[in-house]
């Protein structure tokens, strides 16, 4: 069961694996070792010591060292360089293979095109850390439901693997567990591996945060669960076939062990987040609007956060640099404070798996009150990259929220003016056109989230006691204030407040005649502007 307590899917990440990177790292050490005090004409050239954990600390990059130290030992003797290939220093090579859907549905519309989307797949392999060496596909009306690939052009695979021997073959959709069992059988030595376990693995490289790790371990077992199996072939191999009965006794034992952890898992996801949310409640801001920014990856969610925030959240070029939410406060132009939280981004084909394990996280859009849709507009891609998640949002249930669209990245396509005019012209309150790098478009951006804040608050009339000063704030700072008046019985309001503040102040709430009636007798009254000035 070694494999479910390893942090990745992918072979090339395993500690198994890393330790046998980091054993033959020691070997070739020693043989440098050896070679120098040979070199300095010593007479111990027996045993040559293995590197002191000392010595790693003061070199942290041995495995650069080590690079170097492979290709000269290649040269200098034959021997050395067997034992040496580059995938054992850390550089595993991997082939890409996917499949062209001949027929588009109408949903399909703006599908990723299998060049475009190999090419995210290579993006996603170099993330993870691994050399593509050659990608392929083949156009099928579906994938082979045994197979993946048809068969002739799984035979013309295997010949290739057989020239560029890579270390792992990773197809682009995610394959079924019968699939992947059939591919590795026919495609050894070669790994077989899917985009779904690659994204998988890149998360749990990037997952910094207690509840980020426990959601990411869960998705894994929940992708090993069904795929566990081959885990076990080798023993009935070994006997010939005739232990296969405790093989598969095996199976049903490590299945149950997966369970039984992925239901602790779902406990402790639990009381992380119960905790959060604990403490999420007891911080007055709680109550302002929360904007959520979605995406695909890469769009510059974080990059836009860090703009208006100063948050200082790591945005990079790279996919999925961001997984774990952060939130901050925002002053809009109208003096109206919002809270901003980034969110994790979204890909095509997104596995199941994930989607079901961040269902904790994903809550957080639920709660916002908008969302912004951050799209890369210099992507040759950004309509499908759009399209995909839209089809996200409503695949996890929160289609019905309000959306503002922003085409991000203006700075950087070809025809600014072009993309504009487009934007513009867009139903609704249209598109806007802005530049997290450079911070073009931001007031139009901010003056847009404003207008819509407004018209997402709900109205309140309520007759607040003046022991209620601070509720009565609360109500001025996260809420629009239109009417103001007092009373010998307390403050009457009249206000638009975040769905959050309504249920507060409901238990004061006064009908609009008695408002009215009220509003007569008042001795002095305030009205502070509908939806512009809060500052009453
Ligand atoms: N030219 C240009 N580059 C940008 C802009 N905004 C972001 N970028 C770059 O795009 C890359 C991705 O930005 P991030 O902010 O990390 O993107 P993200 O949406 O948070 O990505 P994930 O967290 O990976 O989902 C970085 O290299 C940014 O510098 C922009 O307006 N113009
Ligand atoms: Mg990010």
């Amino acid at each position: 069961m070694q494999h479910t307590h390893s942090r990745f899917l992918l072979p090339h990440l395993c500690p198994p694996r890393a330790l046998a990177q980091q054993r033959q790292g020691e070997k070739a050490h020693s043989r440098m070792l050896a070679r120098r005090l040979q070199a300095h004409g010593s007479e111990t050239l027996g045993e040559a010591p293995l590197p002191l954990e000392k010595d790693r600390e003061e070199k942290p990059d041995w495995r650069t060292e080590l690079s170097g130290l492979a290709a000269t030992l290649r040269q200098d003797e034959g021997d050395g360089a067997d034992e040496l290939p580059e995938a054992e220093l850390g550089v595993e090579r991997a082939y890409l293979a996917g499949v062209q859907l001949k027929r588009h549905g109408n949903r399909d519309r703006f599908a990723l095109s299998i060049t475009d989307s190999l090419e995210e797949l290579r993006r996603l392999a170099q993330t993870a850390g691994l050399q593509v060496v050659g990608q392929t596909f083949q156009a099928l009306e579906a994938p082979h439901p045994r197979t993946y690939l048809g068969t002739g052009k799984l035979a013309e695979l295997a010949a290739e693997l057989g020239e560029l021997k890579p270390d792992t073959v990773i197809f682009d959709d995610e394959l079924t567990p019968g699939q992947l069992r059939n591919l590795e059988k026919q495609l050894a030595p070669c790994r077989v591996a899917d985009r779904a376990a690659l994204v998988i693995d890149i998360f749990s490289q990037a997952a910094k945060t207690k509840e980020g790790q426990l959601q990411v371990h869960l998705a894994q077992l929940d992708y090993q669960l069904p795929r566990l199996t081959r885990m076990w072939t080798h023993l009935e191999r070994q006997a010939g076939g005739r232990t296969r009965g405790m093989g598969e006794k095996q199976i049903e034992v490590d299945k149950r062990l997966l369970r039984l952890r992925m239901a602790q898992l779902r406990r402790q996801i639990e009381e992380v987040r119960r905790h959060r949310k604990q403490y999420r409640e007891r911080r007055a801001d709680q109550l302002l609007p929360v904007i959520s920014l979605v995406g695909y990856t890469n769009a510059g969610k974080s990059t836009l956060l860090n703009r208006l925030t100063a948050a200082g959240v790591l945005a990079e070029d790279k996919l999925f640099a961001t997984l774990d939410p952060t939130t901050r406060r925002l002053s809009l132009p109208s003096g109206k404070e919002v809270l901003l939280t980034d969110t994790v981004g979204f890909i095509q084909k997104l596995p199941t798996q994930l989607i079901a394990a961040f269902q904790a996280t994903l809550e957080e859009i639920e709660s916002s009150t908008l969302l912004m849709h951050i799209v890369d507009v210099s992507h040759p891609n950004a309509p499908a990259q759009s399209a995909s998640v839209l089809s996200v949002l409503a695949e996890l249930g929160v289609d019905h929220l309000p959306l503002v669209t922003v085409w991000n990245k203006i700075d950087a396509v070809a025809a600014p003016e072009t993309v504009r005019a487009v934007a513009s012209a867009r139903e609704g309150d249209g598109t806007v056109c802005i530049s997290a790098a450079t911070g073009e478009g931001m007031d139009g951006m901010l003056t847009l989230l404003d207008r819509y804040i407004a018209t997402l608050l709900l109205p309140v009339r309520c007759m607040l006691p003046f022991s209620q000063g601070d509720l009565l704030a609360e109500l001025r700072s996260s809420g629009v204030v239109t009417q103001l008046a007092w009373t010998e019985h307390g403050t009457l309001v009249e206000a638009r407040v975040p769905p959050t503040l309504q249920g507060r102040v409901a238990q004061y709430a006064v009908e609009e005649e008695e408002f009215r009636d009220i509003l007569d007798t008042a001795t002095f009254v305030e009205r502070p502007g509908a939806g512009t000035d809060t500052s009453v």
